[in-house]
């Protein structure tokens, strides 16, 4: 069955694509992290996203990715594909080809370098819709794009059955509430800023699709659920102890730190692809200092501090 606007709720880990020591996708620690992270209560995972470095893998590749991640959810929660290509042509021939290899839905970025206006960003999506026939989420990350929809474009494409959620990976708050309201329930608000997961949930959203779930699904989950059973005050604190290490895999262009961090917590990825590089003698310091201070959500979901 189409997955439909009331299905994208919880925790989604935007996951990141393994490599191996020649830098080639290595699908076996591909389907290793979506165990890992189903087994952790992610509800659904989304490869191939900007964390995925969906725009440093061929088209090949990133449809090994999509049949690895089909193949290893095993049905356990829906699997979204990004779609991160610049311009309609490339981007549809990918959501046809993720589609026939049984994704129930795609994250469609807004297309970049040209950029383009609201007008733009209707037909676009219209046409997506139409052409490719599957469910979308709607992805605006201005920070990496410079292009973001304005509320009343989310209302429209929320109003015509066009997009079913959006990943909202914006600072602007107030601008949240402006896409909360357009989107009404027609449209899953989903956050997509770490960051931000329960001021994000206080105004409504269903869950989240985050990059440091990779390393930490446990602790989203459980802040999740805090918020969700309407304990925001448990879900901030576990929130704010959380914003160091936040900050940390931030500190350089994502995936870099994340991937070092998966390292050095056991769960070896491999390093990123060009343009990215591997982290500063710097950055490793500071993961793992402030890895060290992530507090301990695994036992009966009560928070201790790990020694
Ligand atoms: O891949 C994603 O989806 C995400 N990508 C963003 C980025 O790479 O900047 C970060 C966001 O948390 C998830």
């Amino acid at each position: 069955m189409s997955l439909v606007a009331a299905d994208l709720k919880g925790v989604l880990p935007a996951l990141v694509t393994p490599f191996d020591k020649a830098g080639k996708f290595d699908p076996a620690a591909m389907s290793a992290l979506i165990d890992r992270v189903f087994a952790a209560g992610a509800a659904g995972i989304v490869p191939l996203g900007g964390t995925g470095e969906y725009t440093a893998l061929s088209h090949d590749e990133r449809l090994a990715v999509i049949e690895t991640s089909v193949a290893a959810a095993k049905g356990r929660g829906p699997v979204i594909a990004g779609v991160l290509s610049p311009g309609f042509e490339e981007a549809a021939a990918a959501g046809k080809a993720f589609g026939a290899a049984g994704v129930d839905a795609l994250m469609v970025v807004t297309p970049f370098y040209v950029i383009a206006g609201q007008q733009g960003l209707l037909d676009y999506y219209r046409r997506m819709r139409d052409e490719v026939g599957l469910p979308i989420v709607l992805y605006e990350i201005p920070t990496r794009t410079n292009v973001s929809y304005a509320p009343e474009t989310v209302a429209a494409l929320a109003e015509e059955g066009v997009a079913i959620g959006i990943k909202y990976s914006n600072y602007d708050m107030v601008k949240f509430t402006r896409v909360m309201r357009a989107a009404g329930d027609r449209m899953a608000v989903m956050s997509g800023e770490d960051s931000l997961l329960v001021a994000h949930m206080v105004l409504g959203a269903p869950g989240a699709i985050l990059a440091t779930a990779n390393v930490y699904p446990e602790h989203w989950v459980e802040c999740f659920n805090r918020a969700s059973s309407g304990d925001f005050a448990g879900a901030a604190v576990l929130q704010k102890d959380l914003y160091p290490m936040i900050e940390a895999f931030f500190c350089e262009p994502n995936p870099g730190p994340l991937k070092k961090a998966m390292a050095i917590a056991g769960h070896d990825v491999g390093p990123v692809r060009l343009p990215l590089v591997d982290v500063t003698p710097e950055t490793d310091a500071r993961l793992r200092s402030v890895m060290r201070d992530v507090p301990d959500v695994s036992t009966s979901g009560r928070m201790a501090r790990s020694a």
